[in-house]
């Protein structure tokens, strides 16, 4: 008899992301309509290879669906004085709806203070504490970070199930690994966070029907890693040497081992920009009174 190995599946974040744009597009066009004119600003430090693949994956994505656009580069160098300047100009500006200041940010800026700065209402990514907490108390009024809600975005999308379920989180950022970890546990997931001082690591995350890797250590994920039939979201944007992106987890390596998987690109980053444009038409609206 022939015994074939079953693959897992890779699951694209095309087919959640085009939903999202569809209705969106809608949206747009309905504001559009009125003279409303849904906006978004980039800031930016520098010329990073991860916020750089964000930035162009947003600007297509907001291109796709009617959202302007505004960049805002400033140099590598920047004091605070000067980023906090830029910042407060975008929150004053009334063409502008949404802001996402890419993170994290240089040494040399105090991203605990300028956490505050940005206005709440057009924080599109959850960089305010107002957003975190929001998250942390399963208020859907705010704006909850674009790439854990991605991730949980996918999964449904997929049917995979969530309530009950034994998720790990790998990784403990304030922009992927605690927030993925809260909004999954407002899905009634067992929710286990894993970190760098995590005793038995490939043990703890092997125990999951669900794995999200988010730690920004290219291809660590290895087969032991893993439970067998195990649904794995690779969160992870690396850049390597020749300056292709790829993800935390050893796609080769657990691939035979798992049920699905995220590839990277094309993965939860696609889902990651249009959820970031949903959240600008989200503040358009809430800002003129719709
Ligand atoms: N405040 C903040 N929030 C973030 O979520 C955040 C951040 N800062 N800094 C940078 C990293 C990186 N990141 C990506 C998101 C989408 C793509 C994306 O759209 N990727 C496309 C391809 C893009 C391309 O290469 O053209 C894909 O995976 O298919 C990439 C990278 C979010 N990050």
């Amino acid at each position: 008899m022939e015994i074939t190995a079953t693959k897992g599946q890779i699951i694209k974040g095309k087919p959640v992301a085009d939903q999202i744009s569809e209705t969106l597009i809608k949206e747009v066009n309905e504001l559009v309509k009125e003279g409303i004119n849904p906006k978004l600003a980039i800031l930016r430090v520098g010329a990073n290879g991860s916020d750089l693949a964000y930035e162009r994956g947003a600007l297509k994505r907001c291109e796709s669906t009617g959202i302007q656009t505004q960049v805002v580069e400033l140099p590598e160098d920047v004091t605070q004085e000067e980023y906090v300047k830029t910042l407060k100009g975008l929150n004053e500006d009334t063409n502008i709806n949404g802001i996402l200041c890419f993170r994290p940010l240089p040494k040399q800026l105090d991203e605990e203070a300028i956490k505050y700065i940005i206005a709440p209402e057009k924080d599109v990514d959850s960089f305010s504490p107002i957003n975190s907490a929001k998250v942390m108390e399963g208020d859907k009024t705010g704006f909850p970070p674009c790439t854990p809600t991605a991730v949980v975005e996918i999964l449904k999308h997929y049917n995979v199930a969530l309530s009950g379920s034994k998720v790990a989180v790998l990784g403990r950022s304030m922009v992927v690994g605690k927030p993925a970890a809260m909004l999954l546990l407002n899905e009634n997931a067992t929710v286990t966070i894993c970190h760098s001082r995590t005793k038995d690591l490939a043990k703890v995350t092997s125990e999951a029907d669900v794995l999200v890797a988010a730690v920004g250590r290219a291809k660590m994920v290895k087969e032991d890693f893993v439970k067998e039939g195990a649904v794995v979201i690779d969160v992870g944007i690396n850049v390597d040497e020749e300056g292709k992106l790829c993800g935390d987890v050893d796609t080769d390596a657990v691939l035979d081992k798992v049920s699905m998987i995220t590839p990277v690109p094309a993965g939860v980053g696609s889902v990651t920009t249009s959820i970031l444009a949903k959240h600008v038409v989200k503040a358009c609206k809430l800002q003129n009174n719709k």
